[in-house]
C-alpha cells in the first residue's frame, strides 16, 4: 500500500523585504516543491542561508509565503495554509501540524512536567494521565527526576532541548516540523531521540526536519532534500 500523502509544497517562493536597505528584496526560496507522505522523515540540507528554518517557518504559518501552495491534509481535507484563516491554521497546529525548534519558550514558574503535559492536557487529556505520561516521556530523555517540578529557566541548554522535545512529542501529530531540536545534546541523548523519531514514523508520522550533525540525518532519514542559497534579487 502507498503511503498517504500529508504535506504537499507547491511552487511555493519566499522573499523578505528588507525595510533597513531601501526595501531591497531577499529572495530565499523560488518555485519550490516537496511531497512529504505519511512515515517518511525528510530531511532538510544545504549550506547555511539556504532556507531551511524560512522553510519550516513557512510551512507552520509563521510566515506567509510570496507566491505557492502548502497544502496540509487535515483530519478529513486538504487545506492549503498559504490562504487559511488564523482560525484553521490554529486548528492544524492542534490536530496535525506539530513544530519542535531549538529553543523551549520557558513559562515562568510552571515546573517542567506540567510544561511538558500541556499539550495533553489541551488536547482533553485528564491532568493525572497526561502527568504521567510527561514523566515516561522525561524519563525517556533522561531528565532527571530531581528536575522535574522545578521550572526549567535554570536548566543546561541540553537539559531545556530535552523538555522541548518531550513537550513536543507527547501528542503524535500526523506531520513534525523539526528545526534542529537536537543542536545541544550529547550524542547519547541525540539516539534517543532518533528512536522516538523512528517511533513517531513507524506510528504513521510525517517528519520534516533540519538537523546539522551528520549522525542524527544518517540515523532519522528516510530521504534527503538538498537546498542552495539563491541570490538576493
Ligand atoms: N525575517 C527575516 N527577515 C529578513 N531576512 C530573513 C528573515 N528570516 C530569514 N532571513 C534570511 O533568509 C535567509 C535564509 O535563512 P534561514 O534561517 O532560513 O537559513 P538556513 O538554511 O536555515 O540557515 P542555517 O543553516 O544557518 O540555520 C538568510 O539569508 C536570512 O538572513
Amino acid at each position: 500500500m502507498t503511503a498517504a500523502l500529508m504535506l504537499e509544497l507547491r511552487d511555493l517562493s519566499k522573499s523578505f523585504e528588507l525595510h533597513q536597505q531601501q526595501g531591497a528584496r531577499l529572495n530565499v526560496l523560488r518555485g519550490f516543491d516537496l511531497r512529504l507522505h505519511a512515515g517518511e522523515c525528510v530531511v532538510l540540507s544545504g549550506p547555511s542561508g539556504a532556507g531551511k528554518s524560512t522553510l519550516l517557518r513557512v510551512i507552520y504559518a509563521n510566515y506567509r509565503p510570496s507566491l505557492g501552495a502548502v497544502h496540509v491534509r487535515h483530519q478529513d481535507r486538504w487545506l492549503d495554509l498559504a490562504k487559511a484563516t488564523p482560525h484553521e491554521v490554529l486548528d492544524v497546529r492542534r490536530h496535525t501540524l506539530g513544530y519542535v525548534s531549538q529553543f523551549l519558550r520557558v513559562i515562568p514558574r510552571v515546573p517542567a512536567l506540567d510544561i511538558v503535559a500541556e499539550p495533553l492536557v489541551a488536547h482533553g487529556v485528564d491532568v493525572q494521565q497526561a502527568r504521567r505520561r510527561a514523566a515516561y516521556m522525561l524519563s525517556r530523555l533522561n531528565v532527571p527526576e530531581r528536575l522535574w517540578q522545578l521550572p526549567p529557566g535554570t536548566f543546561s541548554g541540553g537539559e531545556q532541548q530535552r523538555v522541548n522535545i518531550a513537550r513536543g512529542l507527547i501528542v503524535p501529530r500526523p506531520i513534525l516540523l523539526l528545526d534542529e531540536p537536537t543542536a545541544s545534546l550529547d550524542a547519547d541523548n541525540r539516539a534517543i531521540v532518533a528512536e522516538l523519531l523512528a517511533e513517531a514514523c513507524s506510528a504513521g508520522s510525517a517528519v520534516l526536519g533540519i538537523f546539522h550533525d551528520e549522525d542524527m540525518r544518517d540515523r532519522v532519514a528516510t530521504r534527503l532534500f538538498p537546498m542552495q542559497a539563491l541570490e538576493a534579487a
